[in-house]
């Protein structure tokens, strides 16, 4: 069977440019614990991470919210963190604590880091791709990821998540040369993860940089755009057709400069990003992706479908794709999700 063009996918139109009505959509964390069909994958497979590393489950969880909310976009499921565990930094996720790492100490502990383990330790993830690409719908399309290099630092320093990352800021300000092998060795791991998830069939690429937002305006430069310029640059020059997606997550006014100087073709929006100025300076540059508040997907009923509407009727008239401002939250009742999907299929514009 001859599957269609990767540009022939309404997502990967909208990221090239085109302006679709009604947009195409895909939701940040779509497979996850909401999902009761997830809660039960999970449990056969162990650990979250026994499940990333686990190709039929892996591509069985990815499959789930296609099935029940027919997607414009799959991602694969798998996450930010296994590029530490990877190259030389084991992860573990405890319930209800999310993830745990034995933080980098000093400079020997940077230098032991080794992106060339990458390819091998990660040999799981890409079959899991390559399943994919043999079993979303035809006109669905395949998203491959990583964790931005400020983001990922993050866990990597602090050893876990972090209230205001002062560990991390005090290497970035205090010790910038370790800090920049820190932040070159996850370059350098970032983009050939990334190259390795397209040539195992992923169609377009997010770069998530949740953390983003934490950082003053010098040093959002340095840390969040150089970094995302140089992955982006080294996915290009091997991939020119692949469209990137960069997500800045509460860059606020730095959206601008992130979205002229990184290269990337669409920049996924959070929920405090205003529509009209989205619209207006940052629409004519390049896709928007975005931006519903997660917790009005939770809600539901009214208040979702009056917050679903002023984004299409914003964004909609322009290159769009519709997604949520960050991640959806566990408690979100599936249903609000078929009532999501269900009024951007029926938006005429
Ligand atoms: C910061 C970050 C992480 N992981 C990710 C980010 C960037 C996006 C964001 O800001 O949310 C990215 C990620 N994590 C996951 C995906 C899969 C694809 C998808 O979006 O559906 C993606 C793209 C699965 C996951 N990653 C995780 C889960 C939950 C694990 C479980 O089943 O218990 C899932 C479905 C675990 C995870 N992973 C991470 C944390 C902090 C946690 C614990 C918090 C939590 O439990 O929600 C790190």
């Amino acid at each position: 069977m001859s599957r269609p063009a990767t540009d022939s996918k309404r997502f990967i139109r909208a990221l090239k440019g085109e302006t679709l009505t009604p947009p195409p959509f895909w939701l940040m964390r779509q497979a996850g614990r909401y999902l009761p069909e997830y809660r039960a994958t999970r449990t056969d497979a162990g650990g979250f991470l026994d499940l990333c590393y686990n190709p039929p489950l892996a591509v069985e969880v990815t499959l789930q919210p296609l099935r029940r909310y027919g997607m414009d976009a799959a991602i694969l499921f798998s996450d930010i963190l296994v590029v530490p565990d990877a190259i030389g930094q084991p992860v573990s996720f405890k319930v209800g604590e999310g993830p745990c790492l034995t933080p980098l100490a000093d400079d020997a502990a940077v230098d032991a880091l080794d992106p060339s383990r990458l390819k091998d330790h990660l040999k799981p993830v890409f079959e899991t791709v390559s399943g994919l690409a043999g079993a979303i719908p035809e006109t669905t399309a395949l998203i491959g990821f990583c964790g931005a290099p400020w983001t990922v630092a993050t866990y990597m320093v602090e050893g876990g998540g972090s209230k205001d990352y002062a560990r991390t800021k005090e290497w970035a300000y205090g010790h910038p040369q370790r800090f920049q092998r820190l932040i070159d060795t996850l370059v350098e791991a970032s983009a050939e993860y990334l190259c390795l998830q397209i040539e195992h069939g992923a169609e377009a690429v997010q770069i998530f940089d949740s953390w983003a937002g934490v950082l003053p305006e010098e040093e959002f430069r340095r840390w969040v755009i150089d970094p995302i310029r140089r992955i982006t640059e080294r996915v290009k020059d091997r991939y020119p057709g692949v469209p990137v997606i960069g997500f800045p997550r509460q860059a606020g006014l730095m959206y601008l400069p992130f979205a002229r100087e990184t290269g990337v073709d669409a920049v996924s929006l959070d929920t405090m990003i205003p529509l009209d100025w989205a619209a207006e300076t940052l629409q004519p540059l390049l896709t928007v992706q975005g931006n519903l508040d997660p917790i009005a997907l939770l809600v539901g009923g009214d208040h979702l479908d009056h917050a679903v509407d002023h984004i299409l009727k914003t964004l909609g008239k322009g290159p769009f794709v519709f997604n949520l401002g960050h991640g959806i939250v566990p408690p979100t009742p599936p249903e609000n999700v078929a009532r999501l999907a269900d009024r951007i299929r029926g938006w005429k514009g």
